[in-house]
């Protein structure tokens, strides 16, 4: 181990430390020290070389499905996807729309302030709402069957007043998780290229904006898939990288020393040596203040915030409802299980990698640095240089453009079905739907832009951000639950609800602030213990009010206004009679609600209270967590990459059968038409001895027609 006054303190880290003329010992002031690593050039490329290319691949796919699958592009397919989407392909699109900027960055954010601690909680505290969603899910099935957003339910149920206050909390959902997307891409695309921060922001979205264009969910779904994929391959590279492949970590046993060596409570963390905002030495609020276990005030704080603001971005986010919507009855609870899982393995695995990498490498991050999300890109480009910042980029620009476009089309869907069709034109037939939802992508899509370049220039970090979304939309989480589930849950109480839960959270939040700092500023705001108290004042008084005002004055309501919302173009189901079978649905509304709960215990109270004991990890403690890590995010890619691919197999056989059937069968036509034209040039004769062989025919077949008729 190293001294305490020794320059460098650690070998391993010697290229961020210098003496200075008095001798003493300078530590980098931050990492990236606002140098980019790559060129703009690069940045320009991936935005718009990845955004042009997904435009026309998605572009390609849809119209492949056109001609060989024969689906029909109605406004009902742009916006539902025909209700008949299978399991694998559900649990990706999940696993694509769930993995946000945030999910690759804030996860190794936490990593690097509360250690061990903070991917188990963000992985944690964000599964077990897409596990519960699946009850949502297989409800909509049964009791909204032709419903295309949440709001539509909504005002079948409690009318106009509630849908316009749902409608509001829905767009702000979507305002904040698009705000996020863009403030950590621009972040990072800045920091790894020097693309001006602004114009970054504005680029980013036109892809997106584009491949939703041109097919509508479907296409966003194929576009999902292919979105996971590279996500999970590029995460498997790192979680590899840190653990067995590099030359300066390698294996959990290195990780786990460094890990002791730069928490150690001999180090100097004085100026120079170190700055404020950096880490080192002991962790504050941890046992021992090591980085290596689950005893973290810190860690258990931002897991809590964490479970509530994700209830908020998932039961409020229309997106989550479009997706289970699109899928076939049997298949969407199993979507959503299938998906929760896998996508546990994205800010788990990835920040216990790239997030305690950071830590173990000792790299002079900054707190500015960790609030942007350059965690992650720092680790990647120390271990591996600019090959690191290209792959990160790339797997940041596929989460950022997939998560983008479900908003796109979550918003699109309620600007068109809740807006236009139900207050402005309640007969639109399928055309003038169609034309609405597209120029509402447009619009929304331009509207991302500008309010990245907002955020940006109000100085709003995807740190504060992520913190403050329960505060903001968590009200609304218990009252929309409700809805599908609770006979009784009446509208006044679901209205007064909604609104008190979020107006008590921000006054909650600002007067914790003052009271624990004295002033109010984006920095005060964003700390733990006022963002704890403003989001759990937020969801419990939302769903308190709602639930005494419901006991009082219960609705005793049965179901059938939701079941009477109706579709644009009625078109014939692809699905069997036995998808819809009640007694089928409540079979798998009560298995996911044994599995969404099962596992959600395991998650959150379990697999936390079982690592208690352990206190600080022994190293044979940290090379098992290190092992689930690495098991969790090689089984979970294997599945997502593979499972879309199997049940979709005839799908695809049927395709490619088409592309090369029809392809090679008229290469064999145009062949032989070509050489018939060549021998009737040469031989003039063959022709009229061919006209006279067709017209004999011709009379043949007429004479044999003129026998059959006659009587035997
Ligand atoms: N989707 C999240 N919370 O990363």
């Amino acid at each position: 181990m190293a001294s305490a006054t020794q320059c460098p303190p650690f070998e391993f880290s010697a290229k961020y430390y210098h003496s200075e003329n008095g001798g003493s010992c300078v530590r980098q002031t931050s990492f990236f020290e606002g140098k980019p690593v790559l060129n703009q050039g690069v940045g320009y490329s991936v935005i718009l070389g990845f955004g042009a290319f997904f435009a026309v691949f998605t572009s390609f796919l849809v119209w492949l499905e056109k001609r060989y699958v024969g689906s029909r592009h109605t406004s009902e397919w742009f916006n539902t996807a025909g209700r008949s989407v299978k399991t694998g392909l559900i649990a990706s699109v999940i696993v694509s729309q769930w993995t946000w900027a945030a999910t690759i960055l804030q996860s190794s954010n936490v990593a690097w302030e509360y250690g061990v601690s903070g991917p188990f909680w963000y992985a944690s505290g964000a599964t077990i709402q897409v596990l519960l969603f699946g009850v949502m899910a297989i409800e909509i099935k049964r009791k909204a069957p032709h419903a295309h957003t949440v709001c539509e339910i909504v005002k079948a149920r409690w009318g106009t007043a509630a849908h316009i206050v749902f409608l509001f909390f829905c767009f702000l959902t979507n305002i904040i998780v698009t705000a996020m997307l863009l403030l950590g891409g621009s972040a990072v695309v800045n920091a790894l290229t020097g693309v001006n921060i602004y114009a970054a922001s504005f680029l980013i979205p036109l892809g997106v904006i584009v491949y939703t264009l041109a097919g509508g969910l479907k296409a966003t779904f194929l576009a999902s898939y292919i979105h996971s994929v590279i996500v999970h391959i590029v995460l498997v590279i790192f979680v590899y990288l840190v653990y067995t492949a590099s030359s300066e970590l390698g294996s959990p046993s290195v990780v786990y020393s460094r890990l002791l060596e730069v928490a150690s409570k001999s180090r100097t963390c004085q100026d120079p040596i170190s700055h404020h905002g950096q880490a080192c030495g002991p962790v504050s609020g941890n046992h021992r203040g090591s980085y290596l276990t689950m005893l973290s005030s810190g860690g258990l704080v931002f897991g809590i915030i964490n479970i509530v603001g994700n209830f908020g971005t998932v039961f409020v986010d229309n997106g989550y409802w479009v997706s289970a919507i699109a899928a076939r009855p049997s298949s969407t609870h199993k979507g959503y299980l299938l998906g929760g899982l896998v996508w546990f393995a994205v800010p788990f695995s990835l920040a216990t990698s790239l997030g305690l990498g950071a830590l173990a490498l000792d790299l002079p991050i900054n707190e500015s640095e960790a609030g942007r999300g350059l965690v992650p890109p720092a680790t990647a480009v120390a271990l591996m240089g600019k090959g690191g910042s290209i792959l990160l980029l790339t797997m940041l620009f596929m989460a950022v453009t997939s998560a983008g476009s479900s908003e796109l089309i979550a918003v699109s869907s309620l600007c068109t079905y809740d807006i236009y069709r139900t207050y402005i034109n309640p007969n639109a037939g399928g055309k003038k739907i169609l034309k609405v939802s597209r120029s509402v992508v447009l619009g929304f899509g331009c509207f991302m832009g500008l309010l990245a370049v907002i955020l940006n220039k109000a100085g709003v970090s995807l740190g504060w951000m992520y913190l403050a979304m329960g505060v903001l939309i968590g009200s609304a989480v218990l009252p929309i639950a409700f809805m599908l589930l609770w006979r009784k849950a009446n509208a006044i109480g679901a209205i007064l609800g909604t609104i008190i839960g979020c107006i008590m959270g921000i006054i909650t939040w600002i007067s914790v602030t003052k009271a624990e700092y004295g002033h109010i500023n984006l920095d005060t705001t964003g700390r733990n213990a006022p963002m704890l108290a403003g989001n759990l004042v937020s969801i419990l008084i939302g769903g308190g009010v709602h639930g005494v005002c419901s006991m009082l004055w219960p609705q005793n309501y049965d179901w059938s206004s939701t079941k009477q919302i109706t579709v644009v173009e009625k078109e014939k189901t692809e699905l069997p009679a036995e998808e819809f079978n009640e007694e089928k649905l409540v079979r798998a509304k009560s298995w996911i609600v044994k599995c969404g709960v099962g596992f959600t215990v395991l998650i959150v109270i379990l697999w936390p209270i079982l690592s208690l004991p352990a206190g600080e990890f022994s190293k044979g403690y940290f090379y098992y967590w290190a092992v689930i890590a690495i098991g969790w995010g090689t089984i979970g890619s294997a599945v997502i990459i593979v499972l879309p691919i199997m049940e979709s197999w005839e799908t695809i056989r049927t395709v490619i059968l088409g592309m090369f059937t029809n392809d090679r069968l008229m290469e064999k036509v145009e062949e032989l038409n070509h050489k018939l034209q060549t021998i009737i040039q040469a031989m003039p004769e063959a022709e009229r001895l061919y006209l006279l062989e067709k017209e004999k025919a011709k009379r043949l077949e007429a004479s044999e027609k003129q026998d059959d008729s006659l009587p035997a």
